[in-house]
């Protein structure tokens, strides 16, 4: 029987009692001990809200790459705005080396903060930057604002799931992710007309950096695989509607390895249809408040990791992934 994904249903945690909120807990912690990866349904993020935000970034993505790179960030290193070809390869954040991923995409972060200094003095200004967009498609800000927002208050109740799955107050996360650093990257996949290189992909075997990451994919040729503990890679299926979510490094070293950020990829559409194969993806990468410090939940003298700030780990990151030549 080949493993695959569990669903997750999380419509009786949202609006059902204490004791359906536990069982679906239950649930994500039995998969995330053991693949780190589930698909959720009953979420109740409308399909044209995701729909709205996937036509305006085809749109986009589709525009000239003069077009497109008008909208990147004169500063490469910060994280806002359009990333072309060849910017960045996924797998040297986990020390693997490999030629750059083959993929575009689009970074963004929330749209607006309060005028307060948290966010625009001392560090602050580091993890909230301002959006780039551009003048065409007409409204794709407003798009990914909305589906930010909508997101933002789904992490919020699964991270309410997560402290029950943990045996945690329910709150226990609160505080840590009220002034998150979330950001989206709408990722694109193009068709690909030349051959890639040796061990190039779509993107190559990662894990992700933060607590959990929401992920609005398409079921096309080469898509999104993730590898079991037997090291086998399996294919993540999903609907329109559906999102899948895996956790990332922070909350893995928060619950001292008990849940696995596991390692995962996108392949590369086979030779026959390469060509005429694209694929467009939106990741949420819910990620802790930059001052929160990661701190092993465990009885003291086991945690395996020494503490981490949130926001420095992901620096660490994104400079690690970047390739130098770009
Ligand atoms: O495009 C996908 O399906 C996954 C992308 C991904 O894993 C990432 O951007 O971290
Ligand atoms: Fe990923």
């Amino acid at each position: 029987m080949p493993i695959t994904i569990p669903v997750i249903d999380l419509e009786p945690a949202l609006k059902g009692s204490a004791a359906d909120k536990r069982a679906v807990a239950a649930q994500i912690d039995r998969t995330c001990t053991e693949i780190g990866f589930f698909t959720i349904k009953g979420h109740g993020i409308s399909l044209a809200l995701i729909n709205e935000l996937r036509d305006k970034a085809n749109a986009f993505f589709a525009r000239p790459l003069n077009e497109k790179l008008k909208a990147a960030h004169p500063d490469g290193k910060t994280p806002r705005g359009y990333r072309a070809l060849g910017i960045e390869a996924l797998s040297a954040g986990n020390a693997i080396e490999t030629p750059a991923d083959l993929k575009e995409y689009y970074h963004l972060g929330r749209e607006r903060w309060p005028e307060e200094p948290y966010y625009t003095q001392g560090e602050g200004p580091r993890y909230f930057i301002p959006n780039l967009w551009p003048d065409y498609p007409a409204g794709f800000g407003e798009a990914a604002e909305k589906y930010y927002l909508a997101l933002e208050k789904l992490s919020e109740s699964m991270m309410e799931l997560t402290a029950l799955a943990l045996g945690l107050p329910e709150t226990f996360f609160q505080n840590k992710i009220d002034k998150h650093i979330t950001a989206i990257r709408l990722n694109y996949y193009p068709e690909q007309t030349t051959a890639p290189k040796p061990g190039q992909l779509r993107a190559g075997d990662h894990t992700d950096y933060g607590l959990l990451t929401i992920l609005n994919g398409e079921n096309v040729p080469g898509g999104l695989q993730v590898q079991t503990r037997t090291g086998e890679w399996i294919d993540v299926e999903t609907d329109q509607d559906t999102f899948v979510v895996n956790i990332g490094d922070l909350l893995m070293r928060w619950t001292n390895d008990r849940w696995v950020s596991n390692v995962h990829r996108v392949i590369n559409p086979p030779d026959s249809v390469a060509a005429r194969s694209k694929r467009l993806s939106i990741a949420f990468f819910h990620h802790p408040n930059y001052d929160a410090l990661i701190e092993c939940v465990a009885p003291p003298g086991k945690a395996k990791y020494p503490p981490v700030y949130s926001g420095e780990y992901r620096d660490l990151k994104y400079q690690q992934t970047r390739l130098k030549s770009a």
